[in-house]
């Protein structure tokens, strides 16, 4: 078993609160594992760990078996870490395909010569159509961003990671605020990455969850609570209870 994504041992605090409490997390390589945990149990902050935008209190990040936990966050994107975030950052003026195009244009660093630029940006735009394809993106890559379903545009966000060939990509609550009809769907294509991609999901909505993951991992109080296939955490009592109590 190649493991894509580990910590060791990773702690973060907060004065005297502490908020990731000795975490060991293996993610297998083109895994699909999910990472769960009621309210306030520390999976932002564990992601925030993991890109690089909070630095540890202890502890260390390897990924692909390289200690990762000195680097900064643009250095783990370039090793093949990427995440999207919570919050909606698309640019609504522009096409899906543009977005796309651009991004992919400033991966391989051909913003600053003009005619190399030229040929460069029809072959972005290439690439980026068929990435597009593979979101269910294609009828409407030449819409204005804004007039995309909300569903849509955050398949958008997940193209544009994808673009930046992530080995394991973190996805923070992708489904968030999508419409009941929309939200699988948008799992299901993500599920459908290939197989050499490692997902990381955090995800609040047990069904997408159970549907969706090969491993999950339950986060409670900055702690690992329990880990296991979707059976086991399924049938897991003591799981039942923390989310039962969460929402008594
Ligand atoms: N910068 C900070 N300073 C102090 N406390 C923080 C900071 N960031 C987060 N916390 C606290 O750490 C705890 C874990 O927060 P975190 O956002 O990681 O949890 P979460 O599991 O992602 O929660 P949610 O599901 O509500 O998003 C919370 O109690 C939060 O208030």
């Amino acid at each position: 078993m190649t493991i894509a994504l580990e910590t060791r041992g990773l702690k973060c605090r907060f004065g005297a609160f502490v908020v990731t409490n000795d975490v060991n997390l293996q993610v297998e390589q083109g895994a699909r594992h999910a990472l769960i945990g009621p309210n306030g149990a520390g999976k932002t902050t564990l992601i925030n760990l993991l890109t690089g935008v909070l630095k540890p209190t202890g502890g260390e990040v390897l990924l692909g078996g390289e200690d990762i936990t000195d680097l900064p966050a643009h250095q783990r994107v370039k090793k093949g870490l990427t995440r999207t975030f919570q919050i909606n950052q698309l640019f609504v003026d522009y096409t899906p395909l543009e977005t796309v195009a651009l991004a992919i244009s400033e991966r391989d660093g051909v913003g600053g010569n003009l005619f190399r630029g030229i040929a460069s940006y029809r072959q972005a735009v290439d690439e980026a159509a068929e990435l597009l394809g593979r979101f269910g993106l294609d009828a409407v890559m030449g819409s204005r961003t804004a007039t995309l379903p909300y569903g849509k545009q955050r398949l958008l966000e997940i193209a544009l990671a994808f673009a930046s060939k992530p080995k394991v990509l973190l996805l923070d609550e992708p489904a968030a605020g999508v419409p009941e009809d929309e939200r699988h769907e948008v799992l299901r294509i993500v599920s459908d990455l290939p197989g050499d991609v490692t997902v990381l999901l955090i995800e609040h909505d047990m069904d997408l969850v159970f549907s969706f993951a090969s491993r999950i991992t339950v986060l409670v109080a900055g702690a690992v609570f329990a880990e296991g296939s979707v059976a086991d955490i399924s049938s897991d009592t003591r799981v039942k209870a923390v989310y039962l109590g969460e929402n008594a």
